[in-house]
């Protein structure tokens, strides 16, 4: 069974249906802290939404200093899955694990609602289960989700296949209608929408979010 990792930032707030959606998905969740050194042996790291450290300076900006996060950086450059999840997208921007950075929302407006997506690529570790063209629709939440990049890096994203999802409907002018992007190798994502909110009927529209996790366990599965 797929151990997967959730690392809780103080002012993570997600960490703990992130955790669930682990189990839901079929593999361990394993709980991790920021202020460790240690990955504990697991095969996948999620980094989950919330307002890490108030979300002072910048979204993300402080959290990439977290011990662990030195742990995150070199597992993902040697192919450890990695998902960035909101404020996880965040820090993964911050970290430079991917590229550019997020801003506020057009209109200034904290959103949340049911945000319908298109896959764009499943060329990644944690969209390998999902169809290019299928819509889905998982739950969007944040004040900071305003997706910008440079032309060059953006024309980079488009060429190399790394834009993963775009929005429907662009709720908060993000360059490209990107709502998702991937690294060169596919195993590091970030998105700002929420998965780990959309894996059961009870509490959501749609179960579309339960994918990301039953991907990333058949990716392990095949290569183990
Ligand atoms: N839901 C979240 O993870 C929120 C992310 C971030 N703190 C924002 O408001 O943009």
């Amino acid at each position: 069974m797929s151990r997967i990792g959730v690392v809780t930032f103080p002012g993570s707030l997600d960490d703990h249906d992130a955790l669930r959606a682990v189990r839901l998905s079929g593999a361990e969740p394993v709980s991790l802290w920021h202020a460790s050194d240690s990955l504990d042996g697991v095969d996948a790291v999620i980094l989950p939404g919330g307002f890490s450290y108030g979300d002072y300076l910048r979204c993300g900006a402080i959290a990439r200093f977290a011990p662990i996060m030195d742990e995150v950086v070199s597992a993902a450059n040697s192919g450890m899955p990695v998902l960035g999840i909101c404020n996880g997208f965040q820090v993964l921007c911050e970290s430079h694990l991917l590229p550019g950075a997020m801003i506020r929302n057009e209109r200034r407006k904290f959103v949340c609602r049911q945000q319908k997506l298109r896959v764009e690529s499943t060329d990644t570790v944690w969209t390998c289960d999902f169809t290019v063209g299928q819509q889905i629709t998982i739950v969007l939440k944040n004040g900071e989700g305003n997706y910008q990049a440079d032309p060059a890096t953006l024309r980079k994203l488009e060429d190399n296949n790394q834009v993963v999802f775009r929005y429907i409907d662009n709720p908060n002018g993000s360059r490209n209608d990107i709502a998702g992007i991937t690294n060169e190798r596919g195993n590091v994502v970030g998105l700002m929408p929420h998965p780990e909110h959309s894996v059961e009927a009870l509490t959501s529209q749609t179960r579309d979010g339960l994918t990301f996790f039953t991907s990333v366990q058949h990716f392990l599965a095949l290569t183990a």
